[in-house]
């Protein structure tokens, strides 16, 4: 699914008015009566209603809200203008609205009163400022938010997006309201599948506001929610009459003396997504209980500290693969020459992971293939990238967008919504999942979906989008019938089959 910026919402109107020949108003009032309709099923008739409207369209919108919600049957509706002045279709939309019966209007000079109303308010409805916010918000916008947000026993809600938060971008340090619900116009607007951001959304609801599917279908947007139909789409296809050889073959390299576990869950997620073969590559110390734990895949033996005998020795197994995981559990030690020789020699996609990130961010970032995908999280991103790990959690999406075009590679930045993004700086947001992931091993598992995925067909970037999805999906399914403390990853990963059935049959 589009998710929009700013400038994609600017394009629409622009679009709108100028190719289709119609008036800015007429989608205010579009916006406005499917805000209002969809409020009808969120609060009672009944209830003490206050919309607070700025001097955008954003308040323009909330004053076409304001007469629906009295059209609707909305026994009495309290309206406070925050601002001196409104925009052209806004003021339109006031001097109708003056004219209704059961609406009380107050303004700037009636502040004080009207902070009363809002106090003693069941729902607020915020229409102060929408996408056009963009400068830190101060002064009166600054304390309303502020009280709206103290006021704990109301339910508020957003119109197009809480005031104070940018479509995209970086967290703002200003006030911002936190809604209950949003009610956000055609698109989803990035941030707000995106935590820290999503915090202040609530519920999200989508309302249409009559864009024609020509103008929808022009929007190129930058960033696109993953869904299960898209998934379903870009996972590769099984046929009937297949074998082994039509799933690939693969390896999982990492490991090290008292870290044989990452590499184990890398091979039982790529087996469970149905690898064709899985080779898992390993220090010889832990080969045996690596090999033991699962008949399906064929065990190899290295010396980090002999790269050129350890390459030597899986030459063959390296060159009749389709793709290699790379890092997991592996350390740092002693074993950058081991790494860098390999990375170098291996022309197939890639997928790096744990330490092998960590070993990456000592050399030089042109070493990255196109080919190849990174599954840092802040941490190793930050080691990546020499950026503050606080930067990178306030402003995921800008920065996958900025670090995959830079890298040019296909970038996975795991947080609490995940980020993919595609070499050309495209980025997709996952939405499944949830904090039964936030365990050591749930990455070991996500990079052997990936390569499991690589090694069947799917391109890299594909394979990161469908495999972020699936094995969230995997985790919120095991949700349905247990605590989240308790899922481990290897259960995610034997779970997969069910998440594939889940978004396919
Ligand atoms: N296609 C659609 O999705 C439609 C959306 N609609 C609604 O319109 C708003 C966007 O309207 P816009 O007028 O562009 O923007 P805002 O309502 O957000 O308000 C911008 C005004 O606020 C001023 N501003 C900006 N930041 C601040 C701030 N921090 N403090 C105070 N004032 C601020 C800004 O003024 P400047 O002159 O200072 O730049 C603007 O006047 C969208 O969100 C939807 O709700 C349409 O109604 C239908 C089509
Ligand atoms: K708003």
């Amino acid at each position: 699914m589009k998710l929009a910026s700013s400038e994609n919402i600017r394009f629409i109107d622009k679009e709108i008015e100028y190719k289709h020949n119609t008036p800015s108003i007429v989608l205010m009032e579009n916006a406005g009566r499917s805000i209002a309709e969809k409020m009808t099923q969120l609060f009672s008739k009944q209830s003490k209603i206050c919309v607070l409207v700025g001097s955008g369209n954003n308040g323009g919108d909330g004053l076409v809200v304001a007469r629906h919600l009295l059209n609707n049957g909305c026994q009495k509706v309290h309206v406070v203008i925050c601002s001196t002045s409104l925009s052209k279709d806004g003021q339109t939309n006031y001097d109708i609205l003056k004219t209704y019966r059961d609406v009380e209007i107050y303004t700037i000079k009636t502040l004080e009163k009207a902070k009363k109303i809002l106090w003693s308010s069941e729902v607020i409805i915020d229409s102060l400022l929408g996408i056009g916010v963009n400068k830190e918000v101060t002064g009166i916008y600054a304390e309303i938010i502020d009280l709206i947000n103290q006021k704990k026993d109301a339910k508020v809600i957003s119109v197009d997006i809480p005031s104070g938060l940018k479509a995209c971008g970086s967290l703002s340090k200003w006030p911002t309201v936190k809604a209950d619900h949003t009610i956000t116009l055609e698109f989803p607007k990035e941030n707000m599948l995106i935590y820290p951001h999503k915090k202040v959304v609530g519920k999200l609801h989508v309302v249409d506001i009559g864009i024609p599917k020509m103008v929808r279908d022009r929007v190129r947007p930058s960033s696109y929610q993953v869904t299960a139909n898209f998934v379903k789409k870009l996972l590769p296809k099984h046929r009937e009459d297949s074998h082994k050889g039509d799933y690939g073959t693969g390896i999982v390299l990492g490991g090290n003396t008292n870290m044989a576990g990452a590499v184990k869950l890398s091979s039982l997620a790529a087996v469970r997504m149905g690898i064709g073969v899985l080779h898992t590559i390993v220090p010889n110390e832990i080969k045996n209980t690596v090999q033991n734990y699962m008949p399906e895949n064929i065990t190899w033996a290295i010396d980090y500290s002999k790269s050129r005998s350890s390459l030597n020795d899986t030459a063959k197994v390296l060159t009749k693969s389709d793709a290699m995981a790379l890092g997991m559990g592996m350390g740092t030690k002693s074993n950058d020459q081991f790494f860098e020789k390999l990375i170098l020699s291996y022309k197939k996609p890639l997928v790096v992971d744990g330490d092998g990130l960590n070993l990456l961010s000592k050399l030089p970032k042109g070493v990255i293939k196109s080919n190849w995908v990174l599954t840092p999280h802040p941490k190793e991103m930050s080691r990546l990238t020499g950026l503050e790990v606080s930067d990178i959690v306030e402003n995921p999406v800008e920065v996958c967008k900025h670090y995959s075009k830079q890298f040019n590679c296909t970038l996975v930045l795991k947080g609490a919504s995940t980020v993919i993004c595609s070499p050309k700086g495209i980025a997709f947001i996952n939405t499944s999942g949830n904090k039964s992931l936030s365990k050591g091993g749930s990455g070991d598992v996500l990079t052997g979906v990936i390569l499991s995925l690589i090694c069947a067909g799917a391109t890299p970037l594909a394979a990161a989008i469908s495999g972020v999805y699936i094995h969230g999906l995997s985790s919120d399914l095991l949700l349905e019938s247990q605590n989240y403390r308790g899922i481990l990853p290897s259960d995610v990963a034997n779970h997969l089959p069910k998440a594939i059935n889940s978004i396919t049959q």
